[in-house]
């Protein structure tokens, strides 16, 4: 029965069976979250039973200033070049920063100061200005570790984001130039590395990670710093399962921040946990539709 039986209306002499509508229809499916989402509001009941508020995380576009430079990250790092970072075109630069704190980061990288020699060089503003996708929410957490430092009296404060961060780096099965970055912090006096190291056993544990190696590494704004390890009994072997560390002086006290006011801090991915957690081993599963890219 053709296309042009019917535009002739040949239909018309045809015998139609009754429509049924009281036959069940295919039950509509519910639909189902997102396994990241998932994973995301579990990590998100972590950290809120242990007392974190949430960073407003909702801005994907960073200065330098912020993502960088308030991290005591010099200008000259290779994590700060276009092979690792995406700049922005157009606003290509930050519309303002605050000048009495950019004095002071300017100073703190130029020649140190709190007992630090700084990085001797040259520090220059419009580095500082342009405009980049976040690399990590560290830069997020500057600026909520800016504003606490503002407030007097100092009150102590936890503090954690979870959301997307963005770095130009040669995708593959199991990285993406964006993934989203858990990270908590906590603001007191006289913090120390045990104090990190319970915290990370508290918040792994209640991820079902106990057993943790810690073992000493470098981060530009953090020293100590430790990279984190968890005996995986599924797969048999040390997962690394996160990164954290000290903010350096040089990070904080310019901020405005007492001398004896401390901040540890760690951070660790969305995507591991949920491949691990879902049995996902290509990462381009978790995100859109099944393309072969
Ligand atoms: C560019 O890649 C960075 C990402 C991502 C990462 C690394 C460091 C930080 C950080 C930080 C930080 C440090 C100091 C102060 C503030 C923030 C955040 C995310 C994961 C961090 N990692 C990571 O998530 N691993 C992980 C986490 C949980 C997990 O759970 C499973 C159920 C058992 C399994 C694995 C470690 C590695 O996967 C690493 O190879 C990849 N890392």
């Amino acid at each position: 029965f053709t296309r042009e039986h019917l535009l002739r209306g040949e239909w018309k002499n045809l015998e139609f069976k009754k429509y049924n509508f009281d036959a069940n229809a295919l039950p509509p499916s519910g639909g189902h979250l997102h396994p990241l989402l998932k994973v995301r509001e579990r990590i998100r009941n972590i950290f809120i039973t242990m007392g974190f508020k949430e960073m407003q995380t909702n801005n994907y576009v960073e200065s330098s200033f912020w993502n960088f430079d308030a991290l005591f990250q010099p200008q000259q790092h290779p994590a700060r070049d276009s092979h690792d970072t995406f700049f922005l075109e157009a606003p290509s630069t930050t519309l303002s920063l605050p000048e009495s704190y950019l004095d002071k980061v300017k100073h703190v990288h130029e020649s140190g100061g709190y007992g630090s020699r700084g990085y001797q060089y040259e520090w220059k503003r419009e580095e500082a200005e342009k405009n980049v996708f976040r690399t990590h929410t560290t830069a997020v957490t500057a600026r909520v570790l800016y504003s606490l430092a503002q407030q007097r009296p100092f009150t102590p404060q936890r503090y954690f984001s979870i959301d997307r961060v963005f770095r130009n780096e040669a995708v593959d099965r199991t990285h993406l130039a964006e993934f989203h970055q858990i990270e908590g912090v906590i603001c007191d006096r006289g913090l120390t590395l045990a104090d990190l190291m319970q915290v990370l056993q508290d918040f792994f544990k209640k991820m079902g990670m106990s057993n943790l190696k810690f073992k000493a590494t470098c981060n530009p704004y953090t020293e100590p710093s430790m990279e984190i390890y968890s005996y995986h009994e599924g797969l048999k072997k040390w997962v690394e399962i996160g990164n954290s560390g000290m903010f350096r002086p040089e990070m904080l006290r310019p901020m405005g921040f007492p001398e004896d006011v401390t901040a540890i801090a760690w951070g660790l991915s969305l995507e591991r946990p949920t491949m691990i957690l879902y049995g996902i081993d290509n990462i381009r599963d978790l995100f859109g539709p099944k393309v072969d890219l």
